[in-house]
Parts: structure tokens; C-alpha cells; sequence
């Protein structure tokens, strides 16, 4: 994928990202890292279009973000699984697919089962969210978001509200989805899973990048900031 980022400043009461800039080409699944608070929410929220940003522009595949075609061609996983929890897993995409993209009944029924199976959840998709575990609902919202067909899939922390064990669950059964050619942008404090699954890391040090490259930057920290991050995450 390709992504310009030009002069982008954030604030909401303070400023959150500093004029930041970015040009970078060729990478299929970049990581976003950093301590709490150091801005990577944000730049995830402004790169998906989630919000606009205070100042500068953003593209993505030279898309501008703020464009209204570029939203319907990404797919976004939240913190924690925000599935209407009233309906069944399977209910949950198709209603998307044939109310947001025009999917006949039928359709959006076959696809929503290709995408439940594809997370291993084939056996789940009648129940409703609060009656299977957690990665197994966050994994159902990796099938939403990729029901659609997203050129690019963003995930913040999809992981967060997770215990270790399905934690583990939920990053297995995406890095399965490493070879069905689609391009992730993610924030993690999983660090095996990003030297597992990223190609390219984005270092944030309050609301800017401090340090980024390949994952082997996080054997080799040149500056103190990145040091001290994988000291507190090892
Ligand atoms: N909607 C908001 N309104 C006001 N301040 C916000 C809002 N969202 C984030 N912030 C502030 O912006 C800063 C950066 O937040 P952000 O969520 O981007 O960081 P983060 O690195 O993703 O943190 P975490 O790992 O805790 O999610 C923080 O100081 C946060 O309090």
C-alpha cells in the first residue's frame, strides 16, 4: 500500500499528533506501536477517515481519506467487538451487506458464511455475541470487517479487552489471513505479533514518530524512547 501523510496536526483540548509527515510505499501490513497516550488511536482513527484531522491531509493508495469511496473501501476493528448484540454473529453481516452495500439476501448469507468459516467460526454463527467468548467475538468482527471486501483493514488493538489465552486465539487466526491479499494497519502492544506479522513498524512518542523500519528496529532501538518501550513490553 501507499501512504502520504502532509503536515497532519491533531488536537482535541491539547495537541495529540505534531505535524506529522509520512511517505511510504510497498508494505502490506504496517504496525503501529507505543506507549499510552502517544497518539497511535488517533493516527489510526485519521488514516481509516474515522475523524478529520485539525490540519494537513492524508492519502492512502492516493486516496484522499476524507473521500466517501475510500471509507467504503476499508474494513475497521475496534477495541472491543461492537456487535449489535441483539443479533445473531451471522446476522451481523448480512444486515451490513445488504443494508450498506446492496448484497441480495441470499449473497450476503453465502459471504458471511465464507468469512465466519475463514475465522473458524463456522459452528458460532447462530448464537448471538454475548453467548460466545470474547476472541471469539472479536474474531467475528475480523469477518465483519472483511465481509466487505476492504481494500485495507485497520485494527486498533484488537486484542485489548482480551486475556492472554484468547489473545493468542485472535492473532493466530489473523495472521492465517496474512496470504488472502489485503493490507493491515494495526495497533498492538503485542510485540511477537507484530515480528510476526508486520512488514513495516511505526514508533509514536507523543504524537510523533519517533523511530520507524522493518521489525528488526525493535532488536536494535536508536533512540532512548523505543529502549525503554520494548524494556517495559518484553
Ligand atoms: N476523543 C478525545 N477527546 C479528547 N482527548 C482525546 C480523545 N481521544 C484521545 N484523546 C487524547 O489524545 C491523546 C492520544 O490518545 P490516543 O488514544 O491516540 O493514544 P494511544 O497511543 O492510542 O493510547 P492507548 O494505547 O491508551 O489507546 C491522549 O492524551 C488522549 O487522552
Amino acid at each position: 500500500m501507499k501512504i502520504n501523510i502532509k503536515n497532519v496536526t491533531h488536537r482535541y483540548d491539547v495537541e495529540v499528533l505534531k505535524e506529522l509527515n509520512l511517505d511510504l510505499e510497498g508494505y502490506q501490513s504496517i504496525a503501529i506501536i507505543g506507549v499510552s497516550g502517544s497518539g497511535k488511536s488517533t493516527l489510526i482513527r485519521l488514516l481509516s477517515g474515522l475523524e478529520k484531522p485539525s490540519q494537513g491531509e492524508l492519502y492512502l493508495n492516493s486516496y484522499n481519506v476524507m473521500n466517501e469511496d475510500y471509507k467504503k473501501s476499508i474494513g475497521f476493528v475496534f477495541q472491543n467487538h461492537n456487535l449489535f448484540p441483539h443479533l445473531t454473529l451471522k446476522k451481523n453481516i448480512t444486515l451490513v451487506l445488504e443494508k450498506t452495500r446492496g448484497f441480495s439476501k441470499e449473497d450476503a448469507s453465502i459471504t458471511a458464511s465464507k468469512y465466519l468459516s475463514l475465522l473458524h467460526l463456522e459452528d458460532q454463527e447462530d448464537k448471538l455475541p454475548k453467548n460466545v467468548s470474547g476472541g471469539q467475538a472479536q474474531r467475528a468482527s475480523i469477518a465483519r470487517a472483511l465481509s466487505v471486501n476492504p481494500n485495507v483493514i485497520f485494527m486498533d488493538e484488537p486484542t485489548s479487552s482480551l486475556d492472554p489465552i484468547l489473545t493468542h486465539e485472535v492473532l493466530n487466526a489473523v495472521k492465517e489471513l496474512k496470504t488472502i491479499g489485503k493490507d493491515f494497519i494495526f495497533v498492538t502492544h503485542e510485540m511477537s505479533f507484530v515480528k510476526d506479522f508486520a512488514d513495516y513498524v511505526i514508533f509514536m512518542h507523543q504524537g510523533e514518530i519517533k523511530e520507524m523500519g522493518t521489525p528488526s528496529i525493535l532488536n536494535t532501538p536508536q533512540t532512548e524512547e523505543l529502549k525503554l518501550f520494548m524494556e517495559k513490553v518484553r
